[in-house]
């Protein structure tokens, strides 16, 4: 890391592969039999797990030089594993996983690392049980998710959290269910498997927040092109626009409206942010370029914004260093639910610089008079990859190198995520 102090970064990059599309190109394209393509996917640990959990169950996943061949024999073809199906880090995996499972009316165990371990699953069981599936979890409530096979009817379901994961192993249960299942959204959150399902062949609709899925059709293979990670490029934005100097361009990035919420925050902020859209294949794709913005008005985020930008909130607290009043987020309780506690880890690692917090149930206010630096302070990330990452662009920022625990946790995102961050560095 001391090689990227005293530096500005400059230059025009491509970030790897979005992960949520990556997981639902593996899942997606196991179902459907035949031979599918992804081309450009996310490789990292959490999609590694995706694509081993699909080999268990019988579906052959080949590396090519542009990305995946992904050949399945057919949902009814595949198998229950005889082992437990390990999910690593992936809450996603784990999510739509269950949901996959009891779709196609297999048995399996679903474990993964310490942190999923502690993840709530009674949001995906309830619904699912809802349907007839069977399933069973530590205190009713975490994994392991023991999955038995049961015939599932479809579903009408208000989703009380605007949650991906759950709509989408619902979808994924309801895929070869006769009937419609019907998914209503308190507001829309991220629609990768709406996008893709179609592409697949499913007779999925949206009308505003309510999605309509007419399961019992067969998917047919499909080649998915997967675009660059806007979560991956949030910490390249953000330190463009806090670092003298700096002016980076994303290219190839997903602008997907129910993703974008970035964008939202950096032009509510009057940051120096121009977006390009190029292409729209089902995902919308474009260019973003941010350059250093030395001062930026504060910001509020709550309601449907949230959901838009989740992940990114971690790294959006940065700019609160730049910002010419306090920065509020409200209404993201789903952060204390991620990897870890998010507004935990952020509020007590922030708050060594001389960020000032007021932590609420839901959010925090946070100002800064001015970054302390802190010499000799350990950092601790959680072994959550998105606080790393958040702490390696603070330390940059700040230009002292900052001693973080656990930095394999990048794996998990954005394996390459050094490797950019030297690429674009210049001498200040
Ligand atoms: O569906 C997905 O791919 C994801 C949905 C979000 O989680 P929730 O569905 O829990 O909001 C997000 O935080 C996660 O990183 C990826
Ligand atoms: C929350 C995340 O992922 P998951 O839920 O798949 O573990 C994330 O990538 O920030």
């Amino acid at each position: 890391m001391k090689t990227l102090m005293n530096s500005r970064f400059y230059g025009t990059r491509k970030v790897p592969g979005d992960k949520s599309i990556t997981h639902r190109s593996l899942m997606f394209a196991s179902l459907a039999k035949g031979i599918s393509h992804v081309k450009d996917p996310l490789l990292s640990a959490d999609t590694y797990a995706t694509k081993a959990c699909m080999e268990s169950l019988g579906v052959e996943i080949v590396a090519e030089p542009e990305g995946w061949k992904v050949d399945s024999p057919g949902r009814k073809h595949l198998q229950s594993p005889n082992a437990p199906l390990y999910t690593g880090n992936s809450g996603t995996t784990a999510r739509l996983l269950t949901g996959m499972i009891a779709g196609i009316g297999l048995e399996a165990e679903i474990i993964g690392d310490a942190s999923i371990s502690k993840r709530p699953m009674d949001r995906i069981k309830a619904p699912l049980e809802q349907m007839g599936a069977r399933i069973a979890l530590k205190n009713d409530k975490y994994p392991p998710i023991k999955i038995s096979k049961a015939e599932l009817s479809p579903i009408s379901y208000t989703m009380p959290v605007a949650s991906a994961q759950v709509k989408s192993a619902l979808l994924l249960a309801g895929l070869f269910v006769e009937g419609k299942s019907v998914i209503t959204e308190p507001s829309p959150s991220r629609n990768h498997s709406e996008l893709m399902l179609a592409e697949f062949g499913a007779d999925i609709s949206v009308d505003d927040h309510v999605i309509t899925l007419d399961g019992g059709k067969e998917l047919s293979p499909a080649d998915v092109v997967v675009p660059g990670d806007i979560s991956s490029a949030a910490f390249l934005l953000v330190l463009a626009t806090l670092k003298p100097g700096s002016d980076i361009t994303i290219e190839n990035v997903s602008l997907n409206e129910t993703r974008s919420g970035i964008i939202d925050v950096l032009e509510m902020m009057e940051a120096d942010i121009t977006v390009e859209p190029t292409s729209t294949t089902g995902e919308p794709i474009g260019n973003i370029r941010a350059v250093y913005t030395p001062k930026l008005k504060g910001f509020e985020i709550s309601g449907a914004l949230i959901p838009r930008l989740i992940d990114e909130i971690p790294i959006l607290t940065l700019l609160a260093a730049h910002s010419d009043g306090p920065c509020t987020v409200r209404d993201a309780v789903e952060l204390r639910y991620k990897e870890t506690d998010r507004i935990r880890a952020v509020i007590d690692e922030l708050s060594k610089f001389g960020f000032e917090f007021t932590e609420y149930n839901d959010g925090f206010t946070v100002s800064l008079e001015k970054i302390h630096l802190a010499e000799g302070v350990s950092m601790r990330g959680y072994g959550d990859h998105r606080i790393i990452m958040m702490l390696i662009v603070l330390g940059i920022v700040m230009d002292q190198p900052l001693d973080i625990d656990d930095m394999a946790a990048i794996d998990i995102s954005y394996p390459d995520f050094m490797a950019d961050l030297e690429a674009l560095r210049k001498d200040a």
